[in-house]
């Protein structure tokens, strides 16, 4: 959990690094249900990891929620003397696909505040309709992950332990 600032608003956002490997992809695939906002990520220095991208967005389009908002990342930045994939490769893609795009650097930091707050800008857009409401009842914290839990409650299940089944 974490909480950013968006618009003025605190938003509180819960963060899920998937495992990339191959044997643990009947349970990523999971998480994807419940996924507002996904960063698409490979790595600068691996050319192999920016050719499965494409696998990687194949399975999202497949398994996560038809409004789920996606950035394309380019990570290791910092590793600029190893570096296999140009910033237009990156940018090329991201294009290809519609996404925003950013290189980052888990290391120095490079990107990372501004890419989680484009994707979280990203996703209350997407609940803008939601958000004003809020807003109008002078709400200035948004729990996104309660927010879809609500959305996703079938009538008159508000009490019930296992209230959403999406
Ligand atoms: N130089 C550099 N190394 C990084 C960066 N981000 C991650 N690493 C290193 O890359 C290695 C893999 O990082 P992980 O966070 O395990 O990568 P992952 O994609 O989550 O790995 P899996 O989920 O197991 O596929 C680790 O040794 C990290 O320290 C970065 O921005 N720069």
């Amino acid at each position: 959990m974490k909480t950013i600032e968006v618009d003025g608003i605190k938003v509180r956002i819960q963060i899920w690094d998937t495992a990339g490997q191959e044997r643990y992809q009947t349970i990523t695939k999971q998480y994807y249900r419940r996924a507002q906002g996904i960063f698409l990520v490979y790595d600068i220095s691996s050319e192999r990891s920016y050719q499965h991208i494409m696998k990687w967005a194949s399975d999202v389009d497949e398994y996560a929620p038809d409004g789920v908002q996606k950035i394309l990342i380019g990570n290791k930045a910092d590793e600029e003397q190893k570096r296999q994939v140009g910033r237009e490769q990156g940018l090329q893609l991201a294009k290809e696909y519609g996404m925003d795009f950013y290189e980052t650097s888990a290391c120095t930091n490079f990107n990372i505040k501004e890419s989680f707050t484009r994707l979280t800008e990203l996703v209350l857009q997407a609940h803008r309709k939601e958000l004003d409401g809020l807003r109008s009842y002078g709400v200035d914290e948004l729990n996104l992950a309660e927010l879809e839990e609500e959305e996703c409650k079938p009538e008159g299940a508000e009490n019930s332990p296992k209230a959403c089944w999406c």
